[in-house]
């Protein structure tokens, strides 16, 4: 088991964190080097896979990176995800960054880490949604000069704990169809009398409901006709394995910034 990669998780107490966990222990590819949580978790010097639910596994959770890594899968917060970019940046360790919610300016941060070390940064890890990204490029590009003029409209439903919206996913496919079709405002709902809909708008809508693990419908609105691309996610397992397949696409690269369309063989 010598040439098994260590993996650390960062936000390992989280949602996401616990299947990480759980995953990493039944791969025999992989090994759980490390677990980190945020300083006040209350989860601090458990066992991971005792707080994951499926029994120890002889990694505690702590708040600071003392063990010998390869690869760092990271779904916590900004700020979590910052401090491990820096640390990975550091220490060459190469990094899987799940996190959403980011500033411009703290995208910037973590992007600058693939100056030294190999790094994933995407809003989503499944296969599912990282092929229905290539379907609504295509989509946006047949679609652009349409005489009639389409309206593009980018639904997500995620579930009631989500603390950032719209989804990093939605805000990514909204990058997609404005490079495709040239979209030049992003509108977040509707309200009041806002007028007509202008063809340079696409618009947002973040359903927070139940448990949703997470789903995008991409409208595509036309004069006598409509497409809605939907892509949904019946487990968080449909993400944990996709970032499973990034922390091993990784530890094999040079420094640098990679995507998932990379890991996923989508290019
Ligand atoms: N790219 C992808 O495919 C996916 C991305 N995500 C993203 O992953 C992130 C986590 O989602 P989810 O697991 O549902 O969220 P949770 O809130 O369940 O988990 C986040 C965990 O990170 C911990 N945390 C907070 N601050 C820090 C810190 N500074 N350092 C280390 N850990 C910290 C939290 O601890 P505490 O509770 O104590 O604050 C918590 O345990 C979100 O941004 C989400 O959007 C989710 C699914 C898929
Ligand atoms: O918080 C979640 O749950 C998810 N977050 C990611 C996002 O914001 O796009 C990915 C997925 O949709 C689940």
């Amino acid at each position: 088991m010598g040439d098994q990669l260590l993996v650390g998780v960062n936000g390992a107490a989280g949602r996401m964190g616990q299947r990480v966990v759980v995953l990493v222990c039944q791969d025999p590819d992989l090994k759980l080097g490390s677990a980190l949580d945020s300083e006040n978790s209350p989860a601090l010097g458990k066992d991971a896979g005792e707080v994951a639910g499926t029994g120890s596994v002889g990694v505690e959770i702590q708040s600071e990176l003392t063990d010998r890594v390869d690869v760092m899968i990271d779904f916590s917060m900004p700020s979590g995800l910052l401090s491990v970019a820096k640390v990975c940046a550091e220490r060459q360790i190469g990094l899987v960054a799940a996190t959403t919610g980011l500033t411009p300016e703290q995208r910037d941060e973590v992007l600058s880490a693939s100056q030294t070390t190999p790094l994933i940064l995407a809003p989503n890890m499944s296969l599912a949604v990282n092929l229905m990204m290539k379907l609504v490029r295509e989509a946006a590009h047949s679609l652009k000069n349409s005489p009639s003029g389409v309206d593009v409209e980018v639904i997500e439903r995620h579930h009631r704990f989500k603390e950032d919206a719209p989804s990093g996913t939605a805000l990514h496919f909204g990058e997609i169809i404005a490079e495709e079709m040239g979209q030049t405002d992003h509108v977040h709902g509707r309200q009041g009398r806002p007028g007509a809909r202008s063809i340079s708008e696409i618009g947002y809508h973040a359903l927070r409901t139940g448990d949703n693990v997470g789903e995008h419908t991409i409208v595509f609105g036309m004069m006598g006709e409509t497409i809605d691309l939907t892509v949904r996610g019946h487990t968080r397992d449909s993400y944990v394995y996709g970032a499973l397949a990034a922390a091993k696409y990784l530890a094999a690269q040079r420094p640098g910034l990679y995507s998932m369309a990379d890991v996923l063989g989508l290019n």
